[in-house]
Order: structure tokens, then sequence, then C-alpha cells
């Protein structure tokens, strides 16, 4: 009896070893909500309790003993490397990113505006393709991200070309012009909250931040989604929009880009 007890609770241990340990691993990339309920809800407050820190402390710490400092290419693969092989982040990623850095260069932007900065990965993507002379203002409203991302950005050696700015977009976009001389925006990388997408649009074309020819870059527009978003740049006469296929950050989830042209 004790040993068919014993054996019971071996085989039970083990079977539900397997399939925290490899099942559920496996199958989490394939499902975006499993992507980000496992990673967001229950591995990264487990990481931050049994280490004692936070998410973006880990991979600043990882980027400081792994990448080259001064090399923004090396800190970005390093941060890709952290995502993939330790612990999954909300960065656009190496894929998508391959398509926004396309999206950037073709566009020989002077001065960019990101909405959603997080540790910096895209700031750092955006901003070492940018022409001399060229700008990037990226905004984040929670205080500890853009402490970790300053110190990324400055680890890269990228900080004489970004300028975090912190607080709400919606309190940010409104001083743009005067506070920081900005004219209009030549490109506009999107990539805050999914429900900040349409209004802070709104909010940018009322202040004329967006003019002719402003390239609004949008990511997450097939994962989390953006319906609202994608339903006005697409719709709208003075848009002209396309999507871009990928897949959501580290993961087999389809993803996407929308690039809308503000014509006028
Ligand atoms: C998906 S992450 C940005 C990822 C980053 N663009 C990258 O690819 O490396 C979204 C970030 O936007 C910030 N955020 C969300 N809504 C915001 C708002 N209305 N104003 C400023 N920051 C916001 C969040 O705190 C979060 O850090």
């Amino acid at each position: 009896m004790l040993l068919f007890f014993l054996g019971s609770a071996v085989v039970g241990v083990s079977l539900g070893y397997i399939i925290v340990c490899f099942i559920i691993p496996w199958l989490v990339p394939f499902s975006g909500p499993f992507v980000l309920l496992w990673h967001e809800v229950i591995l990264e407050p487990a990481m931050d309790w049994l280490k004692g820190s936070s998410k973006p402390q880990r991979m600043l710490s990882y980027v400081q003993r792994h990448s080259k400092r001064g090399d923004p290419d090396s800190v970005i693969s390093t941060i890709d490397i952290f995502c993939r092989s330790k612990e999954w982040a909300m960065n656009v990623g190496d894929e998508k990113g391959l398509i926004l850095d396309k999206l950037i260069c073709e566009a020989n932007p002077s001065i960019v505006l990101e909405l959603g900065t997080y540790c910096g990965y895209s700031s750092l993507r955006i901003a070492r393709l940018l022409p001399p002379g060229g700008r990037l203002f990226t905004m984040e409203f929670n205080p500890a991200y853009a402490k970790i991302a300053k110190q990324i950005i400055a680890w890269a050696g990228l900080e004489s070309k970004i300028q975090v700015l912190e607080g709400p977009s919606g309190d940010l976009i409104p001083q743009l012009k005067k506070k920081h001389a900005i004219e209009k925006c030549d490109i506009i990388f999107i990539d805050h909250w999914k429900d900040c997408y349409l209004p802070d649009t709104k909010l940018l074309e009322e202040c004329g931040l967006i003019g002719k020819g402003t390239v609004l870059i949008a990511d997450n527009v097939t994962f989390p989604g953006t319906p609202d978003y994608l339903e006005y740049v697409r719709n709208s006469p003075h848009y002209s929009s396309q999507y871009f296929k990928s897949y959501l950050e580290y993961s087999k989830t389809e993803d996407g880009l929308e690039k809308s042209v503000f014509l006028g």
C-alpha cells in the first residue's frame, strides 16, 4: 500500500515537472494570450520575488555583463538573447525590428517620436539609423522603466541622439512644439498601451505634429491588436496604409506593423 502510494506520488510529481518545465513552455509561444499570461503574470512576478529585482533591472545587468559598451548593435542583440533564452519582454523584438529598421532607413528621418520606451530597445534600433543631427524623442510614463532605458541608452552610447521624456503621452504631446522646438515629426513609432494609439494619433494631428509625409509605424496591430486605430488609418483619405506581417516578439504568434503615411 505504502509502495503504491509512494509510486503514485513519484509519477504525479514527475508528470507535473514535465508539464510545467517542458510542455507549457513549448506550447506558450504558439498562443499570444498564453505568452502574456505565462511570462508577464506568472513567470515575471515569480522571478522578481526569487531574485529580489525587476525584469528591467535584470535586463540591464545582463546587457552590462554581456554586451560591448558603446556598440548599439551589440546591446540590441544581447537584449534579444536575454529575451529568447532568459526572460520574454515586450520589446518590438528582432523579427519586427528588422522591418522597423527597413522603414526607418527608407524614410531617412531627422525627427522621430516614439510612444512607449520600456527599456529602450526600439529606441536603440531607431537612433542608430538616424542621419547626423537626427533626434529621437521617446515617451515613457513608468519612472522605473525610464530610469533603466536611460542607463541602457547610455551604455550603448546613444544618449546624444535620444531624449527620454517622462510622463503620460497625452500630457507630453502638446508640449513638444514649444518645449522641444519640434515643427513636425518625420516618423512616429507607436508602441505604448493599445487603447492610446487612436486618441494620441488624433492629438498629434490636432497639435500639428503630423504633416504631409509623416510616417506612422504602429506595433502590435494584430496582437494584442488595435482595431479602432486600424479602422481609422485604413479608411481615412488622409492616410495611405500598409500592413507588414510578422510575429509577436520572441514568439510564433502572428503580429505585424502598420505603416501609414499622412498625405495631407
Ligand atoms: C510595449 S512597451 C514599449 C516597447 C518599446 N517600444 C520597445 O520596443 O522596446 C510599452 C511601454 O509604453 C509605456 N506606456 C504605455 N502607455 C503610455 C502612455 N500613455 N504614455 C507613456 N508611456 C506609456 C509602458 O509603460 C511601456 O513601458
